[in-house]
C-alpha cells in the first residue's frame, strides 16, 4: 500500500497513533466488574460516565464513556459505598478497638479490616470490593532484596526505610491481632501474617484518598485520613491533569472534578500529586513517563566528589546542606525552567557566608517541598544521561548562577 505524504495522511497516522496507545480495552463485561457495579447499585451509586478497562501503557483503569469536558464531576461516590475508620468501628472489630491500650492507629484499624474481610471470603459484604483488589503489588516494600539492590542509593535507602517501618508495623500489631482471636476459629497468627498485613498496607497506601481528619480517642494520634473508595480507586494517574477531588459535604459523595477535558473512549487520570518518579515508584509502585516532576537525587558522596576541591568552604556548605534536610534530598530537576531545580545546589553556588547566620523561614518549606519533588530516572540509561548532565553542570559551577532563577 501506497502511504500518504500529504497532510491530510499525516494527521490520520497521527490519530491512528494516538489512539493505539491511549485506546483501552472494556473490561465492564468481567464478572468482577458486574459484582462490583451491583454492589455500588445497592449503595446509590451508578456511574454513567466511565467504564472500567485495560490500556497499553497504564494497566487497568476507567476509561470515558462520553466525552468529559473540563469542570465536570467525572465521579460522585456516595458515602455509604466509602471503607473508613468508622466502617471499622461499626463493625465487629469496633469492641476489640475500643479496649485496647495503647490505642491502635487508624491505619492499622483500616489494615485489620482488610485482612478479616478478606478472609471472610464470601461471608464479606465487602467481597465485590476485596475481589478486584490487586492481589499482589509491586512497591519496593514488595520487591526481593536482590532487585531493590539494584536501585540507586537514595532510593535503595528510602526502599529499606519502607520495609523497616512495614516490619515493625507487623511486630508492634501482634498483640492487638491476638486479641481478636475470639474473633476466629483458625489461629489468628496465620490470618494476620506479615503478607497478609504487607497487602493490606500496600491496598491503604496506594488506593486511598484523602478525607478531613477525624479525631476519636479510640484510636492514637496518627492522622486519621484515608479513606478507600471502590471503583473510583480504579482512576490512573497522570502529572498532566488537574482535578479537584474532596467529600462533598452538602451530597454526602466523595466528588472528583476534572479541569481537564478527555474524549470519549480515553483513559480518564486523576492526579495523585505533583510526585517525581522516586516518589511514585515508593508510594504506588510505578514511575511515570515524561513526568514533569522527575529529577534525580545525589547522594553526598556523589555531590563532594564532583565538586571543586579547590573550594575552602566545602565543609562549611555540605554542613549547611545537612542542617536544613537537604543532603537527604538532594535532586536535580532535568526539565523546564523550574525554580526547585537544584535548589538545593544553589546554595553551594553562593558564600556560605550570604546563607548564615539564619536562613529565610521559607526555606523550611522548600525542603519539604524538595522532599516531595525529588527524583528518579526509571531508565538506568536515562538515570546515567541525567547524572552527567548534573555532573557537566557542578564541573561548570561558574555559570550556577545563570541555571537558577529565583521566583
Ligand atoms: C488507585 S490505583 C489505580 C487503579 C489500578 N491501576 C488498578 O488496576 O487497580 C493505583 C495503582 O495503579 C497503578 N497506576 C496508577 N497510575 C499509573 C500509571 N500512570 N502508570 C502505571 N501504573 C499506574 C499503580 O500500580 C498504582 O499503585
Amino acid at each position: 500500500m501506497k502511504m500518504g505524504r500529504g497532510r491530510t495522511s499525516r494527521i490520520r497516522r497521527r490519530k491512528l497513533f494516538r489512539s493505539s496507545v491511549s485506546r483501552g480495552v472494556n473490561e465492564s463485561y468481567k464478572p468482577e466488574f458486574i459484582e462490583l457495579k451491583k454492589w455500588l447499585k445497592d449503595r446509590k451509586f451508578e456511574d454513567t460516565n466511565l467504564i472500567p478497562a485495560c490500556f497499553p501503557g497504564t494497566g487497568r483503569g476507567l476509561m470515558s464513556k462520553t466525552s468529559l469536558q473540563e469542570g465536570q464531576v467525572i465521579i460522585s461516590l456516595p458515602e455509604t459505598c466509602l471503607l473508613t475508620t468508622d466502617t471499622v468501628i461499626r463493625s465487629y472489630l469496633g469492641a476489640y478497638i475500643a479496649k485496647w491500650r495503647p490505642p491502635p492507629s487508624p491505619l492499622l484499624a483500616l489494615c485489620t479490616f482488610l485482612v478479616s474481610e478478606k478472609h471472610a471470603g464470601d461471608q464479606s459484604v465487602w467481597k465485590p470490593y476485596l475481589e478486584i483488589l490487586p492481589k499482589a503489588y509491586t512497591c519496593p516494600v514488595c520487591l526481593e532484596p536482590e532487585v531493590v539492590n539494584l536501585f540507586p542509593k537514595p532510593l535503595r535507602a528510602k526502599a529499606e526505610e519502607q520495609r523497616a517501618r512495614v516490619r515493625e508495623f507487623f511486630s508492634s500489631s501482634r498483640g492487638f491481632f491476638s486479641s481478636l482471636q475470639p474473633l476466629f476459629s483458625e489461629a489468628v497468627g496465620s490470618i494476620f501474617s506479615y503478607r497478609a498485613l504487607l497487602w493490606a498496607w500496600c491496598t491503604v497506601n496506594t488506593r486511598a484518598v484523602y478525607v478531613k481528619p477525624r479525631r476519636r480517642r479510640c484510636f492514637s494520634a496518627e492522622p486519621d485520613t484515608c479513606a478507600l473508595a471502590p471503583y473510583l480507586d480504579l482512576l490512573n494517574h497522570s502529572p498532566h491533569v488537574q482535578v479537584e477531588a474532596a467529600f462533598n459535604e452538602e451530597t454526602r459523595c466523595y466528588e472528583i472534578r476534572t479541569a481537564s477535558s478527555c474524549r470519549k473512549h480515553e483513559e480518564v487520570f486523576i492526579c495523585y500529586g505533583p510526585h517525581d518518579n522516586q516518589r511514585l515508584l515508593l508510594e504506588y509502585g510505578f514511575v511515570s513517563i515524561h513526568n514533569p516532576h522527575a529529577c534525580v537525587y545525589v547522594s553526598e558522596d556523589i555531590l563532594v566528589k564532583y565538586l571543586p576541591s579547590t573550594d575552602k568552604q566545602m565543609n562549611k556548605k555540605i554542613s549547611i546542606l545537612k542542617d536544613h534536610d537537604f543532603i537527604e534530598n538532594l535532586t536535580f530537576g532535568w526539565d523546564g525552567p523550574s525554580w526547585r531545580l537544584l535548589t538545593a545546589l544553589k546554595l553551594l553556588c553562593l558564600e556560605a557566608e550570604e546563607l548564615l547566620p539564619v536562613p529565610p523561614p521559607a526555606w523550611k518549606g522548600l525542603s519539604a517541598y524538595m522532599a516531595a519533588c525529588c527524583l528518579v530516572q526509571a531508565a538506568p540509561s536515562a538515570r546515567v544521561h541525567y547524572l552527567a548532565k548534573a555532573q557537566y553542570m557542578l564541573e561548570k559551577n561558574t555559570s550556577w548562577r545563570n541555571h537558577f532563577r529565583y521566583k
